[in-house]
């Protein structure tokens, strides 16, 4: 080969070469329009299956010299690539609820009370609301103690259909009653979108339950109101989905919005639920939201409430919750896991000191 026809050759290659880099950004610019779109529609950016389709029609155009093999493996490094700036454009981008968004914790006003200003909160009462009394009695604890929550089921997620369903509304407004008596804010679940509207004036923190962490609809709905939302954990959710169900309810207008981590379900027997205490400074790391710890459900038992509640504290838990019942042996639901008021008074005590 004569070094002038060699030189020829190579121009011809730097020509194609500029075609193809052409080509390549204006795919890449396709890519990234997929990507955006992916994001709408919250799909995967990795696509084995169009990948695949990708590659069948080509090789059933595929003329040569090229081999098959090294056509896969071009395009197999094409869509490496592309997934890859996909995914780098959509985590640049960020959630409304991820510290990439907002470096500054978000402190949530509950009636001149701030959660999440580095001061823990603390939420107590009963599983279930269950009488006019019951409330009383531990609201009045509470305020004595200087508390300012006050939690109870009136809507109960029970697993079975024959156990205690909850008071409904009537539930909330004995809650509601016995708070307002004794200065109380009122934490309280919310298990259909339905009930809002005839619960909102009793409740200042509406409660999302384990149960409902991927109800969508549910959280589309809470992102339509403007009181702070306290969302609990699914039963079996990743991080990664708990914090995206957070966002559901940010993204559709309330950035008020609480993690409540209460245990996950795993071997584990000797606890009600397994609590991953390293969820806690995960979701502080990777969200700008406030994080609670519900120590009862977690343990479901009460003999090691104390070290639960230290333990979630020195992780940086911004608040506490757990089931107090004047009279838990009586209780209609949850009756072993709940602490009487004496043991009540003896776990804050030592929790505060
Ligand atoms: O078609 C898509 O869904 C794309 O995101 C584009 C593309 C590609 O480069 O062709 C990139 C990543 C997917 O795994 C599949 C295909």
């Amino acid at each position: 080969m004569t070094s002038e026809n060699l030189t020829q050759l190579r121009n011809r290659i730097d020509e194609i070469n500029d075609q193809l880099l052409d080509l390549l950004n204006e795919r890449t610019a396709l890519v990234e329009a997929i990507g955006r779109e992916k994001d709408k529609q919250g799909l995967k950016k990795y696509d084995p299956i169009r990948e695949q389709q990708i590659i069948e029609k080509l090789r059933e155009k595929n003329q040569g010299p090229l081999t098959d093999e090294m056509l896969i493996h071009v395009f197999k490094e094409i869509f490496k690539v592309s997934v890859k700036l996909q995914e780098e454009k959509s985590h640049k981008k960020g959630l409304l609820v991820s510290r990439k968004n907002k470096l500054e914790d978000t402190v949530i006003d509950v009636q001149g009370d701030m959660i999440g200003d580095g001061e823990p909160t603390f939420v107590f009462g009963p599983c279930s609301v269950e009488s006019k009394e019951q409330m009383e009695r531990v609201a009045k604890n509470l305020s004595e103690k200087g508390l300012k929550y006050i939690r109870g089921g009136a809507f109960k997620p029970r697993t079975s259909p024959y156990d205690f369903q909850g008071l409904g509304i009537e539930g909330l407004k004995m809650m509601s009653e016995a708070a307002k008596k004794y200065g109380l804010r009122v934490v309280s679940e919310i298990m259909d979108a339905g009930d809002l509207e005839a619960a909102l004036p009793y409740v200042d923190v509406i409660q999302i339950g384990a149960r409902n962490m991927q109800n969508f609809s549910l959280l589309k709905a809470l992102g339509h109101i403007n009181k702070p939302v306290l969302l609990k954990r699914g039963l079996s959710a990743t991080i990664e989905e708990f914090v995206n169900a957070a966002e559901y309810i940010a993204m559709h207008g309330n950035p008020n919005v609480m993690l409540c981590e209460r245990g996950i379900r795993t071997y584990e027997k000797a606890t009600r639920n397994t609590l991953d205490i390293s969820a806690v400074p995960i979701l502080k790391r990777e969200t700008h939201l406030p994080v609670f710890v519900d120590i009862t459900h977690s343990t479901g038992r009460k003999d090691i409430l104390l070290p639960i509640a230290k333990a979630a504290l020195a992780v940086g838990a911004d608040g506490i919750m757990a089931e107090v019942h004047p009279n838990p042996m009586l209780a209609l639901s949850d009756a072993n896991q709940q602490m009487s008021l004496e043991e009540f008074d003896l776990f804050y005590k030592k929790l505060r000191n």
